[in-house]
């Protein structure tokens, strides 16, 4: 019993998020007895039909909303007991960002850095850099207002990145994006992860999931349904060989579904 403590121990603290029992209700549970378990420097996409409860998930554990039961854990850090540690260990980025329109996205940038207290030259010179990674530079002295949806998830993003965190979750980045937006909002993300970081994101873009994460975790009825790399969510399906759409569609069909322990699969 001793061993396995510490074994669950050592492991929430090299795991970059923990979710154990994490449950929601609304008029009917949205989250319901989640059990979730994501690596550090782990690229993970959370699937799920819509209303399966992804966002609510995502919004607990970015301090947005109380559970009304469970745990999480960021990098081991208690994030209901100290939520202010997880969330400098941690990026959210909402599927419909708040930046604010009469800045211009140096602007904001700085605004954001100083909120964590970085230090203004640093600060500027970190601007700069994001913004060039984010391909706005010709942009970065007009104001917020007359930004495209796009642009404004690129400063969103940048925004997010700011105090360099550890873990990057983000609420359907890629919907609504346009062919190079999309990619570049990838390439920052793949290039996070390279960089050791861990990234979490939702998506109903399946060959987003399929191509860019090392796990996915399917949800429905906010309850984890599968888990696993592309072949092992065929194979939980038992529908080897097929594509992650028709695999989904099978794991996420209105039948009783027994919730996995994380990692089962994996
Ligand atoms: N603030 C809220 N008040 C009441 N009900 C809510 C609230 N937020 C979410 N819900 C309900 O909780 C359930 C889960 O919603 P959630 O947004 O987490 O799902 P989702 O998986 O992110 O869906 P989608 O893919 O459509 O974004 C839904 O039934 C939704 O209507």
């Amino acid at each position: 019993m001793r061993l396995s403590q510490d074994t669950a121990a050592a492991s929430a603290l090299t795991d970059a998020l923990v979710l154990t029992g994490l449950a929601k209700a609304f008029d009917r549970p949205a989250v319901d007895g989640l059990n979730l378990t994501v690596r550090s420097g782990e690229f993970y996409a959370l699937l799920g039909p819509n209303g399966a409860g992804k966002t609510t998930t995502l919004r607990m554990v970015a301090g947005l909303m109380r559970p009304d039961a469970g745990t999480i854990s960021v990098f081991g850090i208690d994030a209901l007991r100290d939520p202010i540690a997880a969330k400098q260990a941690m990026a959210w980025v909402a599927d419909e960002p708040m930046i604010y329109d009469k800045l211009t996205p140096l602007e904001y940038l700085a605004f954001v850095a100083g909120l964590w207290g970085i230090e203004p030259r640093a600060a500027e010179r970190q601007a700069h850099d994001l913004i060039d990674l984010i391909g706005l530079g010709p942009h970065c002295n007009e104001r917020c207002e007359g930004f495209s949806k796009g642009m404004r998830q690129k400063v969103a993003l940048a925004g997010a990145l700011v105090h360099e965190p550890r873990l990057i979750i983000l609420d359907e980045p890629l919907t609504g994006l346009d062919a190079a937006s999309a990619r570049l909002v990838k390439d920052v993300l793949i290039a996070r992860v390279r960089a050791g970081a861990t990234v979490i994101l939702t998506t109903h873009i399946l060959e987003v999931a399929e191509r860019m994460a090392d796990r996915i975790g399917v949800i429905a009825h906010g309850r984890l349904v599968a888990e696993g790399t592309l072949g092992q969510l065929a194979q939980q399906a038992g529908r080897q060989g097929s594509s992650l759409e028709e695999v989904f569609l099978d794991l996420v069909a209105d039948k009783p579904q027994p919730a996995v322990r994380p990692g089962m699969a994996a």
